[in-house]
């Protein structure tokens, strides 16, 4: 390498996890040295609003982005749903590493799961996507909001705040804490976000030398199943304020796209769902995929649904 690599990483203890994983993977499977450099993003120091009203999860990727524009660093590690769907201009995603678990975990104290719930128990989530979820599951749950990072929100929760929560079990799972695990939600009761689970590795659009070797950590069905998701969002606007999930898997050669749409405002109006598959072996035959659900969506009605 003509520069040493140095990954841009947020300190929080999964972001670390990840940045770490990847430079594990970097010296094990293609015997490059990188280090980390932690750095604080917006999106960790803004805790009292909901992402979605001061910016977006954009916020998380700013100042990572900002690193490496400046040479500061060559690489950004992020959780692939935090990246938004149009990268800025002069970045490229040059890798999406194999997925792990794309579920929604339920996580409780004194109840294994959302159906054990009492009537008008507190449930705590920011994501609107899993607000409108579970208000489609229980229309009696009071959803209030909870932001932090994995420690704190599950913190939040044995202090007695909530009578449960709802967290990505892939980040769980890779902070060793699966075990706080009451229930999985199936996809199908409650569909993951695009990209859910899976390592989104960003470089600077014109680093062809580092592009050449991190593709040889992508892994193309993780890689055209997230594609597929992502394209969803982008053809809706691609913001996170909106109440969207798009979760792609195989059947075999077929990729079967799920993709569900939440009124903006209205959280408890019904989901918009469509389901499509098609045989995909590239990434444009990926996003067509996505843009297809889109456009059924749309004619669901979805234009009424999005924020004005
Ligand atoms: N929005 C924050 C975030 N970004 C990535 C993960 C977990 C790991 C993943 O889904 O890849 C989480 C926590 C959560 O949603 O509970």
């Amino acid at each position: 390498m003509t520069t040493p690599i140095t990954i841009a990483t947020r300190e929080s203890r999964l972001a670390l996890w990840q940045a770490e994983h990847v430079q594990a993977r970097l010296a094990n499977e293609l015997g490059l040295k990188a280090t980390l450099l932690g750095m604080t993003t917006r999106g960790d120091q803004i805790l009292d609003r909901a992402l979605s009203k001061v910016g977006g999860k954009g916020l998380f990727v700013k100042e990572l982005e900002a690193a490496l524009a400046e040479g500061r660093a060559r690489l950004a590690v992020h959780s692939l749903k935090d990246v938004p769907m149009e990268l800025p201009e002069g970045f490229a995603l040059a890798a999406v590493l194999e997925r792990e678990d794309p579920r929604d975990a339920f996580v409780a104290n004194g109840y294994a799961s959302l159906a054990e719930l009492p009537e008008g128990a507190v449930v705590g989530s920011s994501s609107l996507r899993r607000v409108t979820q579970l208000l489609q599951l229980r229309p009696d749950l009071r959803v209030e909001p909870l932001r932090g990072n994995l420690d704190t929100r599950l913190r939040k929760l044995d202090e007695g705040g909530y009578q449960a929560i709802v967290l990505a079990a892939a980040g769980l799972k890779r902070l060793g804490l699966a075990g706080r695990v009451r229930s999985l939600f199936e996809v199908g009761q409650m569909l993951p976000c695009a990209g859910q689970g899976a390592l989104g590795l960003e470089i600077r659009a014109d680093d062809a030398e580092l592009a050449a070797a991190l593709a040889q950590l992508s892994h193309m069905p993780t890689l055209l199943a997230c594609e597929a998701e992502r394209a969803v969002s982008r053809a809706l606007g691609g913001s996170c304020s909106l109440p969207l999930a798009a979760h792609a898997r195989w059947q075999g050669a077929t990729l079967c796209l799920d993709a569900a749409l939440g009124h903006a405002e209205a959280h408890a109006a019904p989901l918009l769902r469509s389901s499509v598959a098609a045989a995909v072996a590239d990434v444009d035959a990926a996003r067509s995929l996505g843009q297809q659900a889109a456009t059924r969506l749309r004619d669901l009605g979805a234009g009424s649904y999005l924020p004005g």
